[in-house]
């Protein structure tokens, strides 16, 4: 008998300016998997179209969505995935270019791990899991529950605090073991309770505009770059700003002098100019009265790609960004996007 189902996580874009590992915003492009049983194969079977189909690792104890998946399974009691399992990934996410891709897949394996081991988790436990793994809440929380969400990390007790800082390696080791080991403990079960979240107001004339520059950069190398510590001038701009923003973004009708300021950031964008040119010049040079319609520019997530909030003018908006690109020998790609819901699956 066959039985399939469809599991559907949005893109994101973290931090929007001031709000570094806090803040996410869910867009409009998707990664969809279409699981089904019923074919005959002991191990799943993965095939991958579109974005990163190319490059990612199609056996299923090395790729990143079904390690999650039998992280999930594992805590709850199954040893491994169920057999004569398929699962055909359609990704519209691009690699590496701070729309939230390994979240996306984070997410897509929590749920994953969750209908094939008929677990029915909720939301927050199941953030809990993708909070092992993934460990800054802002792009995994936006892509699970959708909209523009605000996020923080519990205080953990001492005992839960050591059980949230178990190495990656642990939490998702590269299975199966070498022949003749033993699978091994469970894997360590996630606290309960780390992430909260809140979901703020959000104006739906407000549009993202995606400006894709066609190199990719690591969140990790785009975080080696971060100082471990900031001045208090520089904290309090950025506090500032984002208690203005997280309101100022669901007033109608959107204030554009109030958002692109308040879209400003010290943590963050400065020290990852050296990484992408054309940054400094992207977020000075293209304002609400050079561009009316232009409510805010940041970078997306960890980077390279530029969010621009806007009402209209997107065409206009998006070709000035891609000149300053192009200024320093980079191509660009730009899409318009929606605000999404968050992540569904249905059979
Ligand atoms: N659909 C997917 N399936 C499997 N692995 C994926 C998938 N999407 C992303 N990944 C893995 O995540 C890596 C990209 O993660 P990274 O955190 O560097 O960037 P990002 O998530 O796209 O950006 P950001 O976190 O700034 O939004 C890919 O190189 C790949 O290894
Ligand atoms: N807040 C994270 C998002 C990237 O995943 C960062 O900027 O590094």
């Amino acid at each position: 008998m066959t039985n399939s189902f469809i599991i559907r996580v949005p893109a994101t874009s973290a931090n929007i300016g001031p709000g570094f590992d806090v803040v996410g915003l869910s867009l409009s492009l998707y990664l969809t998997l279409t699981v089904t049983i019923g074919e005959t194969s002991t191990l799943p079977v993965i095939t991958y179209s579109g974005e990163g189909a190319d490059e990612v690792p199609l056996d299923p104890y090395h790729n990143l969505m079904t390690r999650v998946a039998l992280y999930v399974l594992r805590c709850n009691g199954h040893r491994t995935f169920p057999p004569d399992l398929s699962i055909h990934c359609d990704n519209q996410i691009p690699f590496g270019r701070g729309l939230g891709s390994s979240g996306a897949a984070v997410i897509a394996g929590v749920l994953l791990g969750d209908s094939l081991g008929k677990l029915n988790l909720s939301r927050e436990r199941m953030l809990d899991y993708a909070l092992m793994v993934e460990r800054h809440p802002d792009n995994v929380t936006a892509a699970l529950v959708g909209g523009f969400v605000g996020s923080y990390l519990r205080e953990l007790d001492p005992q839960a605090t050591e059980a949230a800082q178990v190495p990656l390696s642990e939490v998702l080791p590269e299975y199966p073991p070498d022949a003749g080991e033993d699978w091994g403990l469970s894997p360590p079960v996630p606290p309960l309770g780390i992430g909260h979240y809140v979901r703020f107001k959000w104006n739906s004339s407000i549009k993202a505009v995606a400006i894709i520059p066609r190199f990719e950069l690591s969140t990790a190398k785009a975080r080696a770059v971060l100082p471990e510590s900031y001045s208090r001038k520089d904290l309090v701009f950025n506090m500032q700003r984002l208690a203005v923003l997280t309101t100022a973004l669901g007033q109608t009708p959107p204030d554009p002098e109030l958002i692109f300021e308040a879209m400003k950031d010290r943590v963050h964008q400065p020290y990852r100019k050296t990484l992408i040119p054309g940054l400094p010049a992207v977020t000075s040079l293209i304002t609400p009265a050079s561009h009316p319609g232009l409510l805010g520019i940041c970078l997306s997530g960890a980077g390279p790609t530029i969010l621009a909030l806007a009402t209209h003018n997107f065409d206009s908006i998006a070709g000035k960004i891609q000149e300053i690109f192009q200024q320093e020998q980079i191509e660009v790609d730009w899409k318009i996007l929606e605000v999404a819901g968050g992540s569904t699956v249905n059979s």
